[in-house]
């Protein structure tokens, strides 16, 4: 396994990162036709106003948890409202469905809703525990292999379970759907199978909502620690998008500042650790020959406190990422959050689009505040808040 750090040499990683034999033909031919549906941001513009709808869901229901309690705006296990969120957000946009998460009430423990969630966070842990322990669960069933397995399973039999339903609706359609959800679209393609499209539908319903989950919780936690910044991102959304009015994706384009916050806490918080690739072939990396099939590990903290590219680079400043600010020296390569090339993430504009929405509907209701000790990241196969208790103070 071999790190780096130099944008040159990461850029070299990715620029000869060809097909992977082990991926093949089909994987390609399945992401470049989901690509179309992902990546455009005219297409993922279309499914603003849902994921909106479920953002404000979440403000009021900070409002009610806020109005309920006595403890000066405080609110416990935040986290676990993000994920209720990012599931229900996702549930919307891929199946057309909601899934009713986020109620006052805590979801029934036999519910689909918490039993997925459950399950997803329980397999990334375990993910990650496999990946950094000796690899003894390639030889014997471990108990954390078994648990893994089992997660896996029953992430995989809801999601299942959810489609399955959400086919038996289109079915019994005479003519399909005026507004179509993703799933509707993947189906109406010629060049993917059903099997595929269903495969697809379930990777995105499990392997999602936790990161953009604690990717929220970051960029709130560096606003509730930088009163400026977020005085500054609250100026910014109420001049852009007056409270009560619906947001589409042409209003988010107006957001600037919105997006240099953004930036600036993936740069100090990243929500995953490490870019990695395998190698396709021989490569020089820092004069060094590295073989095929060595594993390349691209830190993304590391790069990000590098003066060189990001002077001060302890200091949280978003306006770094402004144009025509001078203190931006950020090269190509130094900065890709979501990866990059032929397997970057696929729901890069998804997640990004949800996560302005979040901000924009909390920022617009509440000041954020933090009381206590600072919030560290920790490892789950995403990073993760170790702490979670936020303070929010509903603005006048
Ligand atoms: C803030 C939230 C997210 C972050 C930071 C993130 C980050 C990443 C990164 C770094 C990769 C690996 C890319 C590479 O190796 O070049 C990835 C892959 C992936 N992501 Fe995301 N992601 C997020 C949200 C999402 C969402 C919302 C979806 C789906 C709706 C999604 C679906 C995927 C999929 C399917 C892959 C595997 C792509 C492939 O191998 O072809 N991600 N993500």
């Amino acid at each position: 396994m071999v790190f780096v750090c130099d944008p040159k040499d990461i850029a070299m990683v990715f620029r000869s990162d060809g097909r992977i034999p082990e991926v093949g033909e089909e994987w390609y031919r399945v992401r470049s036709s989901v690509n179309k549906d992902m990546m455009r941001p005219k297409s993922v513009g279309a499914y603003a106003p849902l994921q909106d709808e479920v953002s404000r869901d979440l403000a009021t229901l900070i409002q009610t948890v806020v109005r309920k309690g006595d403890s000066g705006g405080q609110v416990d296990n935040f986290l676990n409202l993000l994920h209720k969120w990012g599931l229900e957000s996702l549930s919307l946009v891929i199946l057309g469905k909601p899934l009713g998460c986020l109620t006052l009430d805590q979801l029934a423990e036999d519910s689909d809703a918490q039993r997925m969630i459950s399950a997803v966070l329980e397999f990334f842990l375990y993910f990650a525990k496999l990946e950094m322990a000796p690899p003894l669960y390639q030889y014997i069933s471990t108990p954390a292999w078994k648990k893994f397995v089992k997660c896996m399973d029953t992430m995989n039999s809801i999601a299942e379970k959810m489609i399955g339903e959400k086919l038996a609706e289109l079915r019994k359609m005479e003519e399909p759907p005026e507004e179509a959800d993703f799933l509707s679209s993947l189906l109406s393609k010629k060049n993917m199978t059903l099997d595929e499209a269903v495969m697809v539908a379930i990777e995105l319903l499990t392997g999602a909502f936790e990161s953009t989950a604690n990717t929220l919780a970051f960029n709130l936690y560096s606003l509730a620690k930088h009163p400026d910044a977020q005085q500054k991102l609250y100026e910014e959304i109420m001049a852009v998008v007056p409270p009560g009015q619906p947001i589409d994706d042409k209003v988010l384009n107006k957001m600037p500042y919105l997006r240099a916050v953004f930036k600036e806490t993936f740069r100090l918080y990243p929500t995953i650790f490490f870019n990695a690739r395998t190698l396709t072939r021989d490569v020089v990396l820092a004069g060094y020959r590295v073989p095929s099939k060595t594993q390349i590990m691209m830190p993304q903290n590391v790069i990000s406190a590098q003066p060189e590219y990001f002077p001060e680079p302890e200091s949280y400043v978003p306006e770094r990422w402004l144009r025509n600010e001078s203190s931006a020296n950020a090269e190509a390569f130094t900065f890709l959050p979501f990866g990059y090339g032929a397997r970057m993430c696929i729901g890069r504009r998804f997640a990004e689009q949800e996560i302005f929405l979040g901000l924009i509907r909390i920022i617009q209701k509440f000041h954020v505040g933090w009381d206590g000790e600072d919030m560290k990241q920790i490892y789950k196969f995403f990073n993760a808040p170790d702490r979670d208790t936020f303070i929010f103070r509903e603005r006048q």
